[in-house]
């Protein structure tokens, strides 16, 4: 079911300096801010030969990254995305296999302008895990 990693996603205190420490200690391309108040987050996206680094920092009050920061105060790994060729099939066999889906289960548009679903941390060996569907 699962396909390629499309992201890793790092939640940060500070995206500006993130994305400067990406860019300038590590020599790599890293994309323009992006602000998602849908998805409370302002993001940039450090494009790799293999996959992406997403780093992403808490927008609005409700963010659901802000109690995340108030864990871990200098950032960390927040959530892995998998892609998915169908991912309503991927959600039903899931819901049908007991895991929770985070929401109501209606998949939100992404970064990329693609249908995501998040799985529940508990259930997937303590990761928070994003699902995309892969682009046709
Ligand atoms: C940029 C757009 C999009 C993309 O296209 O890539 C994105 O990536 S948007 C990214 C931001 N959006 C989301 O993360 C949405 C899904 N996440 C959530 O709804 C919440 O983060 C959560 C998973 C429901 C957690 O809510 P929270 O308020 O932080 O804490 P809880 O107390 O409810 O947490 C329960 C439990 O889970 C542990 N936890 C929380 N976050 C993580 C995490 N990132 N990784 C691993 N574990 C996590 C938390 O510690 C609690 O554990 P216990 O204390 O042991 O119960
Ligand atoms: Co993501």
């Amino acid at each position: 079911m699962i396909g390629r990693l499309n992201h890793v996603a790092i939640a940060v205190p500070d995206l500006k300096a993130a994305a400067a420490t990406y860019r300038d200690a590590l020599g790599a391309k890293v994309s323009a801010p992006q602000e998602l108040p849908e998805h409370g987050v302002t993001v940039c996206f450090v494009n790799l030969p293999n996959t992406k680094i997403e780093l992403l920092e808490p927008l609005g009050k409700a963010s659901p990254v802000a109690k995340f920061m108030q864990d871990n105060a200098s950032g960390g790994i927040h959530h892995v995305c998998y892609e998915v060729d169908d991912i309503i099939a991927a959600r039903d066999r899931l819901l049908a296999q007991g895991a929770r889906i985070i929401g109501d289960g209606t998949p939100k548009i992404g970064a990329h302008g693609l249908p995501v679903l998040f799985l529940h941390p508990k259930d997937f060996c303590g990761t928070l895990v994003e699902l995309e569907q892969r682009s046709a």
